[in-house]
């Protein structure tokens, strides 16, 4: 069985080519190239249908690709030209789910055993390995309960001792956070970036969430229509998105239709001018990003605004702004005591937009 002993060593972690898939005649793969180096970890991000539990899919061999190759740890898993195709079982990777598919009827330890019976560890070899991987994850005092007398965030631990205690070369998971509620999301994601570094696992982290993914992930693919819109580590992503989608995605702020007059490009609906930079044609979409908007009555470039909704929250006021002119909103945070209905000025550097041709590249 594979395991990280006949991993090649110095080859990546997970290797794509070209990889493509339908179901029937409708194509939801297109063309897909990834590399994730070993130690690294790689977030697949996207709305629903993208297509991300079909790439999960095929990298475990539940699935197989129309065209392209896949590669675990420098071995070729997947290549239908070749007529190479390894079973999910000699892939051996480690498989957290979002429902964490646990025997009900089996201790928590004898979960956990599972993948080292499979590759047939002796009985004291695994009695170690599976205490080593419950005290990881701190149920070290659980092993002998059933998970139906675990709470959710404990059966995911469980499930994420499971995927590790056979130490695979790599770790798919696949939305294994939704079933839980949002305090405790949170928590699970700083603990499972935590584990993942403290291993120096590799691992591929499939969520429709993109603070999880920016959280947890070295480099994200942002899926789109069966597409990598773009393939980044999170600063990059959050800094410069590649479009106009991956910005709207990631909420990075509020996108404007601009349009170039004789001179200018002007923000359509507004008489704000606008600073741009290199960029031809006569419409664009702009993007003003919520990190970059101040509420200064003395900055550059004031856009004004009209106050929707002022929320309190421990950080402050979150604020719901229309764009005066147009039915486009902004969310902005602030210290000051702000009341629905007030017109505020934000200022924002030209440096801080982003622009955008309004044709979609695969759309
Ligand atoms: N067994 C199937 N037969 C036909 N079409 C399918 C099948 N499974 C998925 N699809 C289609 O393939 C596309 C990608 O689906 P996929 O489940 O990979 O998306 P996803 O990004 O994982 O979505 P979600 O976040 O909702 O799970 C969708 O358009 C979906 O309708």
């Amino acid at each position: 069985m594979f395991s990280k002993s006949s991993a090649v060593s110095g080859a990546p972690a997970l290797s794509l080519q070209g990889v493509s898939m339908s179901y029937g005649a409708e194509k939801v793969l297109h063309q897909i190239d990834l590399n994730l180096a070993a130690g690294e970890v790689l977030g697949l991000l996207g709305p629903s249908g993208c297509g991300k539990t079909t790439l999960l899919r095929l990298i475990s061999g539940l699935l197989l690709p129309d065209a392209g190759q896949i590669q675990i740890a420098g071995t070729t898993v997947a290549a239908p030209r070749a007529g190479i195709t390894l079973p999910p079982e000699k892939r051996g990777l480690g498989m957290v789910f979002q429902d964490y598919a646990l025997w009900p009827h089996m201790s928590v330890a004898r979960n956990v055993a599972f993948p080292l019976e499979m590759m047939r560890v002796g009985a004291s070899e695994c009695k170690d390995r599976v205490t080593r991987a419950l005290d990881r994850v701190g149920l070290g005092a659980m092993a002998e309960r059933r998970p139906s007398d675990l709470s959710g965030g404990q059966q995911q631990r469980v499930a994420i001792a499971r995927a590790i205690v056979a130490e695979p070369p790599l770790v798919l998971f696949d939305e294994p956070l939704s079933n839980l509620d949002r305090e405790l999301r949170e928590t699970m994601v700083e603990e499972i970036a935590d584990l993942v570094a403290d291993l120096n696992l590799s691992a591929v982290y499939v969520t429709h969430d993109h603070a999880e993914a920016l959280t947890l992930a070295n480099h994200v693919a942002v899926m789109r229509g069966g597409w990598v819109e773009q393939l980044a580590a999170p600063a990059e992503l959050v800094d410069h998105p590649k479009t106009a989608a991956v910005a709207e995605f990631l909420r990075l702020g509020c996108l404007l239709p601009a349009l170039h007059d004789a001179e200018n490009w002007l923000i359509k609906g507004t008489d704000l001018s606008l600073p741009a930079g290199v960029f031809g044609g006569a419409e664009a979409q702009v993007l003003l990003p919520e990190k970059a908007l101040r509420l200064d009555a003395n900055g550059p470039n004031k856009l004004k605004t009209e106050v929707l909704r002022a929320q309190v929250r421990s950080t402050g006021q979150a604020l719901t702004l229309r764009v005066v002119g147009t039915n486009h909103v902004i969310r902005h945070l602030t210290p000051a005591p702000v009341r629905a209905g007030d017109v505020l000025e934000l200022s924002f550097s030209p440096e801080d937009l982003r622009w955008f041709p309004v044709a979609d590249p695969h759309h």
